[in-house]
């Protein structure tokens, strides 16, 4: 499948934005009038300069963001989130009318985005899986964004990954389950792995055991009709070893804690939209 773009900055291009670049970069991909990208440093805009991209730093190019955001369709914000409101009042003289203003910034509401700029705002919020076009991107509009507007959106953030429509009373949540998910998976990796060096295998070993397992448990789940549930209990045989294991796991009330983790994630959520 081929896809056809407009113009598009990203103003701040480092993990995040870096990630979504390297999607927008595909063969199956054009984007008509360029990509633009800027970071703060030389050498993080040197590192995601490439062909088809031009890449600037505010540190040799004063006015780098202004030159970025010229004629661009798509402006991607791919600050931190404290950084938003005072990059967008820096970049509204020189947005194009019809440009869409895209934030990937965690908490950072559209509403409040809208009263800086004029333009369409949409709130994206992806995960790092997208370095290897895996991301899960929820997606929402602000208030002017019509559903073309989205649709543009949408199809900058499919070059990278799956893209969940979601409105933006949820994003924050959705934020805590898939944005910051992939932390939550590698901890689990690092500390599932420490437990088999501790029954005597190498680290290699470890992280081949662990990492095998969530791969292919998870191509499994993909290929078969059954859900995580009925998958388990396959494994799980009556009186066998499993059920000893689960049942320490589920002492440990395994939801509590994600219920715990995410509420803590979205009350950082809502520090951030206050600023
Ligand atoms: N990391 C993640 O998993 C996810 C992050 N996000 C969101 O993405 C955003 C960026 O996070 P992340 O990519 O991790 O952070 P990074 O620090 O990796 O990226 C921020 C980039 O912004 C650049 N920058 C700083 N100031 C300016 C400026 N004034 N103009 C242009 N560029 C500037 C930095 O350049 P330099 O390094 O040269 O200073 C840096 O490359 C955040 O708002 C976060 O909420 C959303 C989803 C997931
Ligand atoms: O930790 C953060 O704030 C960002 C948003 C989701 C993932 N990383």
């Amino acid at each position: 499948m081929t896809t056809s773009l407009p113009s598009i900055a990203i103003v701040g291009a480092g993990s995040m934005g870096g990630a979504i670049l390297q999607g927008l970069l595909d063969p199956s991909v054009t984007v008509t009038g360029g990509i633009r990208v800027t970071n703060r440093t030389a050498a993080k805009a040197a590192a995601v300069r490439s062909e088809g991209v031009e890449s600037f730093a505010l540190e040799n190019t004063p006015d780098a963001n202004a030159r970025a955001v010229k004629g661009a369709k798509v402006v991607m914000l791919g600050v931190k989130p404290h950084m938003i409101p005072d990059t967008l009042a820096e970049l509204a003289p020189f947005l194009e009318a019809d440009a869409i203003v895209v934030s990937v910034a965690a908490g950072v509401t559209t509403a409040r985005m809208e009263a800086i700029v004029d333009n369409v705002v949409l709130r994206a919020m992806p995960n790092t899986p997208a370095i290897v076009g895996k991301a899960v991107t929820g997606l929402s509009a602000g208030s002017r964004a019509t559903d073309e507007d989205l649709a543009i959106g949408r199809a900058v953030f499919e070059t990278v990954g799956t893209v969940v429509e979601t409105p933006e009373s949820q994003i924050d949540a959705l934020s805590t389950i898939s944005g910051s998910g992939p932390a939550y998976v590698f901890l689990i990796l690092e500390e599932f792995s420490r437990t088999a060096v501790d029954m005597g295998f190498t680290p290699e070993q470890a992280l081949t055991l662990v990492a095998g397992t969530f791969e292919g448990s998870l191509a499994l789940l993909a290929a078969s009709d059954s859900s995580p549930e009925e998958l388990r209990k396959k494994v799980t045989s009556p009186k066998g070893t499993t059920e000893r294991a689960v049942e320490q796991l589920q002492a440990a009330d395994l939801k509590s804690i994600f219920d715990k983790a995410t509420a803590a994630a979205l009350v950082r959520a809502k520090e951030l939209a206050a600023g």
